[in-house]
């Protein structure tokens, strides 16, 4: 199966209009008020109205009621979780909502990969991105060597860093359960800005 995109931390609506355009699968936005890309409310209306691809709000420790209105004000396909929440968590807005839920866990040397049984049932992917306070956003590649120690089968978005030479590296690893590269910083002309012609290059070497 062909390795999917995501483009994350998105802000602004022509770099939207212009990303989306890529033929990519995922867009990330940013509910995460002390991230630098935030996305605020001022492109909501704009943002919902995409269909093109799976919008993805990105959470870090919010309440259920504020994803579950940001759900409906953004029209989102998919919730990724980037704080501290616990399975139960996970379930709740899964039998609340229809998104898809993507639980993102920060990866060092010291990760205790156990801790993603419970979530394994409920979850319908992992996202694996460098451990760092901020929580993602980091522009910082992990040891994916690091990744031989998970042994579970759910499918997982990797992260934290990818730019337009590590992708390759990530898709020679020839893991099945790598489901989609997440693209972010190393593609930003500023925070929250892609730059079209360096993504666009990379997108065409992992659908390629
Ligand atoms: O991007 C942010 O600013 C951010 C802040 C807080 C939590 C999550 C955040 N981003 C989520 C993502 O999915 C990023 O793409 C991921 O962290 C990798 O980013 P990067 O290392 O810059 O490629």
């Amino acid at each position: 199966m062909a390795i999917k995109v995501k483009v994350c931390g998105m802000k602004y609506p022509d770099n939207i209009t212009a990303v989306a355009s890529l033929g990519i699968d995922y867009m990330g936005f940013i509910f995460y008020d002390q991230s630098k890309r935030y996305v605020g409310q001022s492109s909501s209306s704009y943002i919902k109205e995409l269909d093109s691809l799976s919008k993805v709000g990105v959470f870090v420790n919010a309440s259920l009621s504020e994803i579950l209105d940001k759900i409906t004000e953004f029209q989102l396909n998919a919730i990724q979780l980037h704080g501290n929440e616990s399975a139960e968590f996970c379930l709740e807005l899964k039998e609340k909502s229809a998104v898809s839920i993507v639980k993102a866990f920060g990866v060092d040397k010291n990760f205790d990969w156990i801790q993603l049984n419970p979530y394994a049932k409920i979850v319908d992917y992992f996202l694996f991105d460098t451990k760092s306070s901020s929580y993602g956003g980091t522009g910082v590649q992990f040891d994916w060597s690091l990744l031989d120690q998970y042994k579970l089968t759910t499918p997982y978005f990797l992260s934290g860093g990818l730019d337009p030479e590590n992708i390759k590296t990530a898709l020679e690893r020839n893991d099945p359960r790598l489901y989609a590269l997440d693209l972010n910083s190393k593609f930003e002309v500023e925070p929250g800005l892609k730059d079209i012609e360096l993504l666009s290059h990379s997108i065409n070497t992992i659908k390629k």
